[in-house]
Order: structure tokens, then sequence, then C-alpha cells
């Protein structure tokens, strides 16, 4: 057995490309899948349904959880987040003791209201140090074609996140090590509002200054929520925070993004994600950012504007003034740059 053996959990756009960034690693990779027909066509070279023309040659995909899960020291979670748990429930009995998972996934779960390490650390019910998040600027288009750019892999055991982060380090795709992970998992779960946001400006033709606009106080929102939630502040400084944001926010290839940006052509919420190619964490995470940031009395202005406009409430037209009208805080915290 291969002393440097990864398993991906999910043969989407994320979890193929990570499967790719692990291989060139040099690391033996094996791509879980639940439907036959892309375990083959993975196997032959190919995932064109999320990648496009990009050659996975070199990585194995199987069906079978204990095939893919039993030999790996590096477990890597990328399926929705709505399916973490019973995913991970399915993994477990296959998981080594000294295994470390990874979650890849953008996400809070409905209901507990949990991030998505916290998911996997419940269902598994294993050590908390086992399990890190990798969240940064992670475009999987991008990357495939290896244009360079970094992650953060976040972890309360530095030891452990060090050497996972050596594990995924390639000439394209560098991991810095933090500590920090609930801030990591706020900043890749909020991004994904602003994006859906700032997506709905460009859509309706709105300038770079509304853009910015939103963005930057997008990252307040995300900086107060990690803050009430016990991440630290700088971490929305880092590639978890602002690099995630940034790329997500100016970008098409961004599920996200792509997504606001019809919405604020005109399309309405289904329409809108019929059109869309994958998940559309945003989408989903949004009402559960906002139930976390009402028991923790975070305002967050942009996130409930955006919501307004998933539950058809509102046009984005008026979502947008709402934002601009909405009355300002004057205590400390909105004061400062995050
Ligand atoms: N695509 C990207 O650039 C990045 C995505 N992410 C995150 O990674 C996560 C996964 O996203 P993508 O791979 O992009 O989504 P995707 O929509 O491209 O693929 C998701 C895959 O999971 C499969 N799936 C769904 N439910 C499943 C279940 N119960 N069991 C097994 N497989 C299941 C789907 O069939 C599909 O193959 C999301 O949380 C996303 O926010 C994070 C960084 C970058
Ligand atoms: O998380 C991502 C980039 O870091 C991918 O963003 P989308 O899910 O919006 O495509």
């Amino acid at each position: 057995m291969s002393a440097r053996r990864v398993c991906v959990l999910g043969g989407g756009a994320w979890g193929s490309v990570f499967a790719l960034i692990c291989r060139d690693a040099g690391n033996d990779v094996t791509v879980w899948a639940r439907r036959a027909e892309q375990v083959d066509e993975i196997n032959a070279g190919t995932n064109r349904a999320y990648v496009g023309d990009v050659r996975l040659d070199g990585i194995r995909a199987t069906t079978s959880l204990e095939d893919a899960v039993s030999g790996a020291d590096l477990v890597a979670v990328a399926v929705p987040s709505g399916s973490v748990r019973e995913c991970a429930a399915a993994f477990a009995p296959y998981l080594r003791m000294d295994a470390s998972v990874l979650s890849l996934v953008k996400g809070v779960e409905a209901g507990t209201l949990s991030f998505m390490t916290d998911v996997l650390v419940d269902a598994l019910g294993c050590s908390p140090q086992r399990v890190l998040a990798v969240s940064g600027p992670n475009l999987s288009a991008e990357i495939a074609r290896h244009q360079p750019t970094g992650t953060v892999v976040a972890g309360s055991d530095a030891e452990r996140a060090g050497y996972v982060a050596s594990r995924i380090h390639t000439a394209y795709f560098r991991p810095y090590v933090g500590s920090d992970i609930i801030g990591a998992e706020v900043g890749g779960v909020v991004k994904n509002i602003v994006a859906m946001a700032v997506g709905a400006c460009t859509g309706m033709k709105l300038g770079v200054n509304t853009r910015s606009f939103i963005i930057n106080r997008g990252l307040t929102e995300m900086a107060r929520l990690g803050v009430a939630l016990g991440a630290r502040s700088e971490t929305f400084l880092g590639l978890a925070g602002l690099g995630d944001l940034v790329a997500t926010c100016s970008s098409e290839l961004s599920r996200n993004f792509s997504f606001g940006y019809r919405l604020g052509q005109g399309m309405n919420v289904s329409e809108a994600l019929e059109a869309s190619a994958g998940t559309v964490e945003g989408a989903t995470s949004c009402p559960h950012v906002l139930a976390l940031a009402g028991r923790l009395g975070v305002d967050m202005p942009i996130a409930q504007a955006t919501q307004d406009v998933l539950d058809g409430h509102v046009d984005v037209e008026t979502a947008a003034l709402r934002v601009f009208r909405s009355p300002r805080v004057t205590d400390g915290v909105d004061a400062r740059a995050v």
C-alpha cells in the first residue's frame, strides 16, 4: 500500500481538480463518486461534465467507499454541504485511525447551523485535531490549467496541518498553514453570499464603485460574524477571507457570482438556479448564516438583502436600495476596516 494515498470523496469540479493537485504533489489518488458511468469516465482519463477537456490520467476512481477510504491517510471531502453528514456516516467505518480528514466544502448545515469541520467531527466521532479545513481563492477551472494560487490549511494540530500542506503543495498550488479553523470556514461561506450580491450588481450593470462597496462591506459582515463565532479578525485579510472574496466576486467562473449575475439580468431564482452549472452553496447557506447572525446579534445587511431576493420578497433593485438605505451602525465595530 502506498504511504501517500489520498482519497477524494466527490467527483464534481473541486473534487476532480483537488485530485489533480494531489496527484501532481506526488500522491497516489483515488476519487470516490456515486455514479458508475462517471467512475468509468474518470478511469478513462476525463470528467467532461465538470472539468471539460482536462486530463485526469493517473487518478483512479471507484464507486466503493471501502476501496477508496480504507487505505488513505488523507481523506478529502468534496461533496455539497447538504450531503456531508450522510457521506461521513457512510465512510466512517473505513477511516484509518491515523487518517486526516480535509473539508473542501464551503457551507453551513441546515438545522444544526454547524460549519463543515464540526459536522465531520460529529458524524465521524473522531478527535477534532484530525479534521482540517482547506479554503482559499480556489476557482477550480483556473487551477485545472495550472494557473497558480494558494490556499489555507487550517487545523488545531499545527504539526498535522503542516504535514497536510506539504502533501498538497505543487508548483501552482501553495498552501499556508493556519490554526483559525472557524475563521477559514466563515470566510469560505460568507464570500459565496457576497459573490451572489456582487454578481447581481454586475448583472444590473452597476459600476465598479458599487461592486467595490459590496465587496468591502461584505468583508465587514464576514469579519463581524467570524469574530462573534470566535475567529481572529486578521484571518479575514488572508487567503481564506479577502483572497477568496476577491476571486469569487471577480469571476464568471464562480457559480455564486454567475447565479447572482443572472438574477441581476432579470431571471427569477428558479430560472437562475436552473441555468447554473453545479453547486451554488451561497444560496443554500444564506438562510443558515442569517440564522447564526440573528442568534449572535450580528448585523449582515448585504446577506439579508440577498436572502430577501432568494425568498422572492423583493427584486434585485429594491434589495440593492435597501443595503444603501439601511441605518448606519455607529458602534466601534462598524468604524473599523474589518
Ligand atoms: N468548484 C470550485 O471551484 C470550488 C468548490 N468548493 C466547494 O466544494 C464543494 C463541492 O463543490 P463542487 O465540486 O464545485 O460541486 P459540483 O457541483 O461540481 O460537484 C458536486 C459533486 O458531488 C456529487 N454529490 C452530490 N451529492 C452527493 C452525495 N450525497 N454523495 C456523493 N456525491 C454527491 C455530485 O454528483 C457532483 O458530482 C462545495 O462546497 C463548494 O463550495 C470549494 C473551492 C472551490
Ligand atoms: O470557492 C470557490 C473559489 O474559491 C468556488 O466558487 P463558486 O462555488 O462560486 O464557483
